[in-house]
Protein backbone atom coordinates (compact mmCIF):
# COMPACT_ATOMS: atom_id res chain seq x y z
CA UNK A 1 0.00 0.00 0.00
CA UNK A 2 2.98 2.58 0.30
CA UNK A 3 4.60 1.38 -3.07
CA UNK A 4 4.89 4.97 -4.95
CA UNK A 5 4.92 5.07 -8.25
CA UNK A 6 7.59 2.22 -8.83
CA UNK A 7 10.09 4.19 -6.87
CA UNK A 8 10.95 2.72 -3.32
CA UNK A 9 11.45 6.61 -1.84
CA UNK A 10 12.95 6.59 1.89
CA UNK A 11 13.71 10.16 3.36
CA UNK A 12 17.37 10.81 4.62
CA UNK A 13 19.83 8.34 5.13
CA UNK A 14 22.40 7.57 7.12
CA UNK A 15 25.86 6.41 5.11
CA UNK A 16 28.18 5.95 8.08
CA UNK A 17 30.46 3.05 6.02
CA UNK A 18 31.41 5.51 3.46
CA UNK A 19 33.12 7.46 5.84
CA UNK A 20 34.76 4.11 7.28
CA UNK A 21 38.01 2.70 7.26
CA UNK A 22 39.55 4.91 4.77
CA UNK A 23 42.53 3.78 2.67
CA UNK A 24 45.42 5.94 1.68
CA UNK A 25 46.81 9.34 2.63
CA UNK A 26 43.54 11.24 2.35
CA UNK A 27 44.70 13.43 -0.97
CA UNK A 28 42.97 13.03 -3.98
CA UNK A 29 44.59 12.85 -7.20
CA UNK A 30 42.57 13.25 -10.33
CA UNK A 31 44.19 11.61 -13.33
CA UNK A 32 42.82 12.59 -16.64
CA UNK A 33 44.30 12.60 -19.62
CA UNK A 34 43.30 16.31 -21.35
CA UNK A 35 44.48 19.47 -19.83
CA UNK A 36 42.36 21.40 -17.68
CA UNK A 37 41.19 24.79 -18.65
CA UNK A 38 39.57 25.86 -15.89
CA UNK A 39 39.80 24.47 -12.02
CA UNK A 40 36.70 21.53 -11.51
CA UNK A 41 36.46 21.96 -15.17
CA UNK A 42 38.15 18.82 -16.74
CA UNK A 43 38.65 18.76 -20.28
CA UNK A 44 39.03 15.28 -21.45
CA UNK A 45 39.20 12.79 -24.17
CA UNK A 46 35.70 11.61 -23.76
CA UNK A 47 33.19 12.31 -26.34
CA UNK A 48 29.46 13.31 -25.47
CA UNK A 49 26.59 10.87 -27.35
CA UNK A 50 23.82 12.44 -29.13
CA UNK A 51 22.04 12.69 -25.71
CA UNK A 52 25.08 14.58 -23.83
CA UNK A 53 26.50 11.04 -21.86
CA UNK A 54 30.37 11.91 -21.05
CA UNK A 55 31.57 8.46 -20.09
CA UNK A 56 32.62 5.92 -18.96
CA UNK A 57 34.97 8.69 -17.00
CA UNK A 58 36.42 6.22 -15.18
CA UNK A 59 35.82 3.26 -13.02
CA UNK A 60 36.28 1.38 -9.67
CA UNK A 61 35.67 -2.16 -9.77
CA UNK A 62 32.26 -2.88 -11.09
CA UNK A 63 31.30 1.15 -10.81
CA UNK A 64 31.95 3.92 -13.11
CA UNK A 65 30.85 7.60 -13.66
CA UNK A 66 29.32 8.75 -16.21
CA UNK A 67 27.79 12.61 -16.68
CA UNK A 68 25.43 14.70 -18.38
CA UNK A 69 25.79 18.48 -18.37
CA UNK A 70 22.05 18.50 -20.21
CA UNK A 71 20.34 16.25 -17.92
CA UNK A 72 17.19 18.28 -17.27
CA UNK A 73 17.09 20.89 -19.28
CA UNK A 74 21.08 22.03 -18.72
CA UNK A 75 21.13 21.14 -14.69
CA UNK A 76 22.99 18.20 -15.45
CA UNK A 77 23.87 15.12 -13.52
CA UNK A 78 26.73 12.63 -12.55
CA UNK A 79 26.18 9.26 -12.15
CA UNK A 80 28.10 6.28 -10.10
CA UNK A 81 26.57 2.96 -11.12
CA UNK A 82 26.91 -0.77 -12.45
CA UNK A 83 26.82 -0.86 -16.58
CA UNK A 84 23.65 -2.78 -17.10
CA UNK A 85 21.98 0.17 -15.08
CA UNK A 86 23.04 3.15 -17.88
CA UNK A 87 20.38 2.27 -20.37
CA UNK A 88 17.40 2.99 -18.01
CA UNK A 89 19.30 6.32 -16.58
CA UNK A 90 19.66 7.08 -20.00
CA UNK A 91 15.68 6.31 -20.75
CA UNK A 92 15.17 8.72 -18.13
CA UNK A 93 17.22 11.47 -19.10
CA UNK A 94 15.33 11.20 -22.61
CA UNK A 95 11.77 11.68 -20.50
CA UNK A 96 13.03 14.74 -18.82
CA UNK A 97 14.34 16.34 -21.85
CA UNK A 98 11.31 16.43 -23.15
CA UNK A 99 9.28 18.11 -20.38
CA UNK A 100 12.03 19.56 -18.12
CA UNK A 101 11.21 19.17 -14.62
CA UNK A 102 12.43 22.35 -12.94
CA UNK A 103 9.87 24.17 -15.08
CA UNK A 104 7.57 22.88 -12.10
CA UNK A 105 9.00 25.44 -9.80
CA UNK A 106 7.62 29.32 -9.04
CA UNK A 107 9.32 31.97 -10.10
CA UNK A 108 10.01 33.45 -7.79
CA UNK A 109 9.99 30.96 -5.24
CA UNK A 110 7.20 31.13 -2.05
CA UNK A 111 10.26 30.55 0.24
CA UNK A 112 13.86 32.33 1.27
CA UNK A 113 16.94 30.37 2.58
CA UNK A 114 17.11 31.70 5.94
CA UNK A 115 19.23 31.33 9.26
CA UNK A 116 17.12 29.14 11.81
CA UNK A 117 18.28 29.32 15.14
CA UNK A 118 19.85 25.99 15.97
CA UNK A 119 19.38 24.41 12.69
CA UNK A 120 21.91 26.23 10.25
CA UNK A 121 19.90 27.25 7.49
CA UNK A 122 16.69 26.50 6.57
CA UNK A 123 13.38 27.58 4.25
CA UNK A 124 11.01 30.15 5.44
CA UNK A 125 7.30 30.83 3.55
CA UNK A 126 7.80 34.54 1.59
CA UNK A 127 4.12 34.15 1.53
CA UNK A 128 0.82 32.18 2.74
CA UNK A 129 1.47 28.36 0.70
CA UNK A 130 -2.19 26.47 0.03
CA UNK A 131 -2.35 23.11 0.89
CA UNK A 132 -1.48 20.66 -2.30
CA UNK A 133 1.01 23.60 -3.58
CA UNK A 134 4.08 22.76 -5.44
CA UNK A 135 6.88 23.64 -3.24
CA UNK A 136 9.69 22.34 -4.85
CA UNK A 137 10.62 19.98 -7.62
CA UNK A 138 14.20 18.81 -8.54
CA UNK A 139 16.18 16.31 -10.56
CA UNK A 140 18.63 14.74 -8.77
CA UNK A 141 22.50 16.43 -9.54
CA UNK A 142 24.34 12.85 -8.22
CA UNK A 143 23.37 9.51 -8.09
CA UNK A 144 25.46 6.98 -6.45
CA UNK A 145 24.93 3.03 -6.74
CA UNK A 146 23.74 1.93 -2.98
CA UNK A 147 26.10 -0.61 -2.61
CA UNK A 148 29.09 1.58 -3.79
CA UNK A 149 28.39 3.88 -0.45
CA UNK A 150 27.55 1.35 1.84
CA UNK A 151 30.52 -0.73 1.47
CA UNK A 152 34.07 0.66 3.43
CA UNK A 153 35.21 3.09 1.04
CA UNK A 154 38.77 3.53 -0.12
CA UNK A 155 40.72 6.08 -1.77
CA UNK A 156 39.65 5.18 -5.32
CA UNK A 157 36.49 5.58 -4.32
CA UNK A 158 36.89 8.72 -3.04
CA UNK A 159 38.27 9.85 -5.99
CA UNK A 160 35.17 8.28 -8.04
CA UNK A 161 33.30 11.12 -5.83
CA UNK A 162 35.60 14.02 -5.76
CA UNK A 163 35.52 13.63 -9.72
CA UNK A 164 31.74 12.95 -10.11
CA UNK A 165 31.37 16.54 -8.19
CA UNK A 166 34.29 18.30 -10.70
CA UNK A 167 32.60 17.71 -13.87
CA UNK A 168 29.09 18.72 -12.79
CA UNK A 169 28.24 22.43 -14.44
CA UNK A 170 29.40 24.85 -11.84
CA UNK A 171 26.84 26.30 -11.18
CA UNK A 172 25.27 22.86 -10.36
CA UNK A 173 28.87 22.05 -8.41
CA UNK A 174 29.05 25.34 -5.99
CA UNK A 175 25.46 24.86 -4.60
CA UNK A 176 26.31 20.84 -4.43
CA UNK A 177 29.68 21.93 -2.23
CA UNK A 178 27.65 24.69 -0.26
CA UNK A 179 25.50 21.54 1.48
CA UNK A 180 26.00 21.27 4.94
CA UNK A 181 27.63 18.03 6.85
CA UNK A 182 26.95 17.12 10.14
CA UNK A 183 30.08 14.55 10.26
CA UNK A 184 32.87 16.42 11.96
CA UNK A 185 35.64 17.79 9.86
CA UNK A 186 38.67 15.77 8.64
CA UNK A 187 35.81 14.08 6.80
CA UNK A 188 36.12 13.34 3.12
CA UNK A 189 34.04 16.16 2.18
CA UNK A 190 31.84 15.01 -1.03
CA UNK A 191 31.44 11.85 1.28
CA UNK A 192 29.72 13.96 4.23
CA UNK A 193 27.41 15.74 2.18
CA UNK A 194 26.16 12.42 1.11
CA UNK A 195 25.81 11.15 4.70
CA UNK A 196 24.00 14.24 5.57
CA UNK A 197 21.60 14.64 2.46
CA UNK A 198 20.91 11.86 0.53
CA UNK A 199 17.55 9.68 -0.47
CA UNK A 200 17.24 6.81 -1.32
CA UNK A 201 15.80 5.81 -4.49
CA UNK A 202 15.44 2.63 -6.67
CA UNK A 203 15.36 2.79 -10.67
CA UNK A 204 13.85 -0.36 -12.29
CA UNK A 205 16.76 -2.65 -12.93
CA UNK A 206 18.29 -5.72 -11.57
CA UNK A 207 20.42 -3.75 -9.23
CA UNK A 208 18.52 -0.54 -9.33
CA UNK A 209 18.90 0.80 -5.91
CA UNK A 210 20.87 4.43 -5.37
CA UNK A 211 21.31 7.52 -3.53
CA UNK A 212 20.26 10.53 -4.69
CA UNK A 213 21.71 14.14 -3.91
CA UNK A 214 19.52 17.26 -4.75
CA UNK A 215 20.75 20.18 -3.46
CA UNK A 216 18.06 22.27 -3.18
CA UNK A 217 15.70 19.67 -1.26
CA UNK A 218 18.87 19.88 1.18
CA UNK A 219 17.72 22.85 3.00
CA UNK A 220 14.89 21.90 4.15
CA UNK A 221 14.62 21.31 8.39
CA UNK A 222 13.40 17.93 9.84
CA UNK A 223 9.64 18.14 11.47
CA UNK A 224 8.29 14.84 12.80
CA UNK A 225 4.77 16.71 12.10
CA UNK A 226 6.00 18.40 8.69
CA UNK A 227 3.98 20.33 6.84
CA UNK A 228 4.64 19.28 3.26
CA UNK A 229 5.52 15.51 1.97
CA UNK A 230 7.83 14.40 -0.48
CA UNK A 231 8.00 11.52 -3.24
CA UNK A 232 10.46 10.72 -6.46
CA UNK A 233 8.50 9.65 -9.17
CA UNK A 234 9.54 7.21 -11.60
CA UNK A 235 11.57 9.61 -13.71
CA UNK A 236 13.94 9.86 -10.36
CA UNK A 237 12.30 13.83 -9.91
CA UNK A 238 11.82 15.09 -6.35
CA UNK A 239 8.56 16.86 -5.66
CA UNK A 240 7.76 18.48 -2.22
CA UNK A 241 4.28 19.76 -1.58
CA UNK A 242 2.13 21.40 1.11
CA UNK A 243 0.06 18.92 3.30
CA UNK A 244 -1.45 22.33 5.04
CA UNK A 245 -1.81 25.81 4.28
CA UNK A 246 1.86 27.45 5.78
CA UNK A 247 1.57 31.24 6.99
CA UNK A 248 4.13 33.29 5.05
CA UNK A 249 6.59 33.36 7.67
CA UNK A 250 6.73 29.83 8.58
CA UNK A 251 9.73 27.23 8.41
CA UNK A 252 9.07 24.19 5.30
CA UNK A 253 9.71 21.05 6.84
CA UNK A 254 9.76 17.43 5.43
CA UNK A 255 10.60 14.43 8.15
CA UNK A 256 13.53 12.47 7.29
CA UNK A 257 12.15 9.72 9.65
CA UNK A 258 9.19 7.48 10.36
CA UNK A 259 6.77 9.82 12.05
CA UNK A 260 4.87 7.11 13.59
CA UNK A 261 7.68 5.78 15.77
CA UNK A 262 7.77 6.46 19.83
CA UNK A 263 9.27 9.94 20.41
CA UNK A 264 12.78 8.19 21.74
CA UNK A 265 13.31 6.25 19.18
CA UNK A 266 12.92 9.43 16.92
CA UNK A 267 15.20 11.12 18.98
CA UNK A 268 17.67 8.41 19.08
CA UNK A 269 17.54 8.47 15.23
CA UNK A 270 17.92 11.83 14.01
CA UNK A 271 21.08 12.08 16.66
CA UNK A 272 22.72 9.35 15.33
CA UNK A 273 22.16 9.94 11.80
CA UNK A 274 22.16 13.64 11.45
CA UNK A 275 23.43 14.62 14.76
CA UNK A 276 20.51 16.54 16.31
CA UNK A 277 18.32 15.09 19.05
CA UNK A 278 15.05 16.41 17.21
CA UNK A 279 12.89 18.81 19.68
CA UNK A 280 10.00 19.90 17.35
CA UNK A 281 7.19 20.33 19.23
CA UNK A 282 5.77 16.42 19.31
CA UNK A 283 9.16 15.79 20.33
CA UNK A 284 9.57 18.70 23.04
CA UNK A 285 5.74 18.84 24.59
CA UNK A 286 5.41 17.72 28.30
CA UNK A 287 6.49 14.25 29.02
CA UNK A 288 2.51 13.44 29.89
CA UNK A 289 1.64 14.35 26.60
CA UNK A 290 4.31 12.17 24.85
CA UNK A 291 3.52 9.53 26.80
CA UNK A 292 -0.02 9.77 25.31
CA UNK A 293 1.26 10.57 21.90
CA UNK A 294 3.60 7.34 21.72
CA UNK A 295 0.23 5.19 23.60
CA UNK A 296 -1.69 6.51 19.62
CA UNK A 297 1.37 5.68 18.09
CA UNK A 298 1.32 1.94 18.89
CA UNK A 299 -2.55 2.19 18.70
CA UNK A 300 -2.16 3.00 14.99
CA UNK A 301 0.59 0.41 14.40
CA UNK A 302 -2.27 -2.11 16.13
CA UNK A 303 -4.77 -1.25 14.11
CA UNK A 304 -3.14 -0.74 10.57
CA UNK A 305 -2.05 -4.25 10.87
CA UNK A 306 -5.43 -5.70 11.45
CA UNK A 307 -7.10 -3.35 8.71
CA UNK A 308 -4.08 -4.40 6.40
CA UNK A 309 -4.91 -8.17 6.95
CA UNK A 310 -7.12 -9.64 4.43
CA UNK A 311 -7.62 -12.94 6.90
CA UNK A 312 -8.59 -10.21 9.92
CA UNK A 313 -11.55 -11.16 11.78
CA UNK A 314 -13.83 -8.82 13.68
CA UNK A 315 -13.27 -5.81 11.60
CA UNK A 316 -15.70 -3.05 12.40
CA UNK A 317 -16.23 0.72 11.35
CA UNK A 318 -16.14 1.96 14.61
CA UNK A 319 -11.94 0.99 14.31
CA UNK A 320 -11.78 2.09 11.08
CA UNK A 321 -13.21 5.78 12.05
CA UNK A 322 -10.61 5.19 15.10
CA UNK A 323 -7.05 5.13 12.96
CA UNK A 324 -8.93 7.96 11.14
CA UNK A 325 -9.11 9.83 14.53
CA UNK A 326 -5.98 8.47 15.60
CA UNK A 327 -4.17 10.17 12.40
CA UNK A 328 -6.00 13.72 13.12
CA UNK A 329 -4.97 13.69 16.78
CA UNK A 330 -1.27 12.90 16.01
CA UNK A 331 -1.64 15.31 13.26
CA UNK A 332 -0.19 13.29 10.78
CA UNK A 333 -1.66 15.16 7.82
CA UNK A 334 1.81 14.03 6.03
CA UNK A 335 1.04 10.47 6.35
CA UNK A 336 -2.89 10.26 6.11
CA UNK A 337 -3.15 8.78 2.42
CA UNK A 338 -1.98 5.38 3.45
CA UNK A 339 -4.99 6.03 6.12
CA UNK A 340 -7.67 7.01 4.36
CA UNK A 341 -6.57 4.17 2.00
CA UNK A 342 -7.29 1.39 4.56
CA UNK A 343 -10.32 3.14 5.40
CA UNK A 344 -11.70 2.89 1.79
CA UNK A 345 -10.78 -0.29 1.16
CA UNK A 346 -12.04 -1.70 4.73
CA UNK A 347 -15.40 -0.17 4.35
CA UNK A 348 -15.49 -1.53 0.43
CA UNK A 349 -14.87 -4.88 2.65
CA UNK A 350 -17.71 -4.54 5.07
CA UNK A 351 -20.35 -4.19 2.66
CA UNK A 352 -20.28 0.07 3.03
CA UNK A 353 -20.25 1.17 -0.65
CA UNK A 354 -20.85 4.96 0.33
CA UNK A 355 -18.39 5.15 2.69
CA UNK A 356 -15.89 3.26 1.31
CA UNK A 357 -16.17 5.74 -2.22
CA UNK A 358 -15.72 8.64 0.67
CA UNK A 359 -12.90 7.92 1.26
CA UNK A 360 -11.41 6.57 -1.90
CA UNK A 361 -11.86 9.93 -3.51
CA UNK A 362 -10.24 11.30 -0.08
CA UNK A 363 -7.65 9.19 -0.76
CA UNK A 364 -6.97 10.28 -4.37
CA UNK A 365 -6.87 13.77 -3.07
CA UNK A 366 -4.04 13.58 -0.51
CA UNK A 367 -2.37 10.90 -2.16
CA UNK A 368 -1.93 12.89 -5.29
CA UNK A 369 -0.22 15.45 -2.84
CA UNK A 370 1.89 12.89 -1.00
CA UNK A 371 2.72 10.42 -3.75
CA UNK A 372 1.71 12.28 -7.15
CA UNK A 373 -1.39 11.61 -9.63
CA UNK A 374 0.20 8.60 -11.08
CA UNK A 375 1.00 6.59 -7.66
CA UNK A 376 -0.12 3.17 -8.20
CA UNK A 377 -2.35 3.18 -4.81
CA UNK A 378 -3.70 6.59 -5.82
CA UNK A 379 -4.92 5.13 -9.21
CA UNK A 380 -5.94 2.29 -7.35
CA UNK A 381 -8.33 4.36 -5.17
CA UNK A 382 -9.57 6.07 -8.09
CA UNK A 383 -10.79 2.63 -9.39
CA UNK A 384 -12.29 1.91 -6.33
CA UNK A 385 -13.96 5.41 -6.10
CA UNK A 386 -15.77 4.66 -9.70
CA UNK A 387 -16.96 1.17 -9.14
CA UNK A 388 -17.26 -0.11 -5.62
CA UNK A 389 -19.40 -2.90 -6.02
CA UNK A 390 -17.01 -4.65 -9.04
CA UNK A 391 -14.04 -4.08 -6.84
CA UNK A 392 -12.22 -7.21 -5.69
CA UNK A 393 -12.78 -5.77 -2.45
CA UNK A 394 -16.42 -6.10 -2.25
CA UNK A 395 -18.38 -7.31 0.72
CA UNK A 396 -14.48 -9.18 1.64
CA UNK A 397 -15.22 -9.65 4.63
CA UNK A 398 -18.85 -10.24 5.19
CA UNK A 399 -19.35 -12.68 2.50
CA UNK A 400 -20.92 -11.88 -1.52
C1 LIG B 1 19.60 18.18 5.16
S1 LIG B 1 20.34 19.33 6.17
C2 LIG B 1 19.09 20.52 6.38
C3 LIG B 1 19.53 21.93 6.02
C4 LIG B 1 20.60 22.48 6.89
N1 LIG B 1 20.05 23.06 8.09
C5 LIG B 1 21.46 23.52 6.18
O1 LIG B 1 21.91 24.48 6.80
O2 LIG B 1 21.70 23.34 4.98
C6 LIG B 1 20.34 18.39 7.65
C7 LIG B 1 21.04 19.04 8.81
O3 LIG B 1 20.31 20.19 9.24
C8 LIG B 1 20.23 20.23 10.66
N2 LIG B 1 18.83 20.02 11.05
C9 LIG B 1 17.81 19.58 10.28
N3 LIG B 1 16.67 19.54 10.97
C10 LIG B 1 16.95 19.94 12.21
C11 LIG B 1 16.16 20.09 13.39
N4 LIG B 1 14.86 19.81 13.42
N5 LIG B 1 16.79 20.52 14.51
C12 LIG B 1 18.12 20.80 14.52
N6 LIG B 1 18.92 20.66 13.42
C13 LIG B 1 18.33 20.25 12.29
C14 LIG B 1 21.11 19.12 11.18
O4 LIG B 1 22.39 19.63 11.40
C15 LIG B 1 21.12 18.14 10.02
O5 LIG B 1 22.28 17.34 10.00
Amino acid sequence: LTDYSGVETCPWSQQRPLLSTCVGDGQTKLNFSGSSSSPGQPQHKFKEDDWGWIGPHKCFQKWCLWSNNQFAGGRGISVITLHENMNQVKAIGVNLNNANPLDANAFPPPYNIDEVPGKGLGVIANKIISRGTQVMTYSPVLLVHKEFIDTPTTQKKRQLLDLAVQVLPENVRTKFEAQMSSVGSGAHKIAAILITNSFQMSIPTKDGHHYGNFPEVSRLNHNCRPNTAFHIDENLVHHVNAVQKIKKGEEISISYLDPVAPRDERQKRSLAAWGFSCDCPACSQHNLLVKLSDERLAEIHELESKLQSYGSEGITAKMIERLLKLYKQEKLESRVFGAYTLAALNYNMLGWDRMAVKYAKMAVEEGTIEGGPEAPDVVAMRVLAGDPRGHFTWRGRVGK
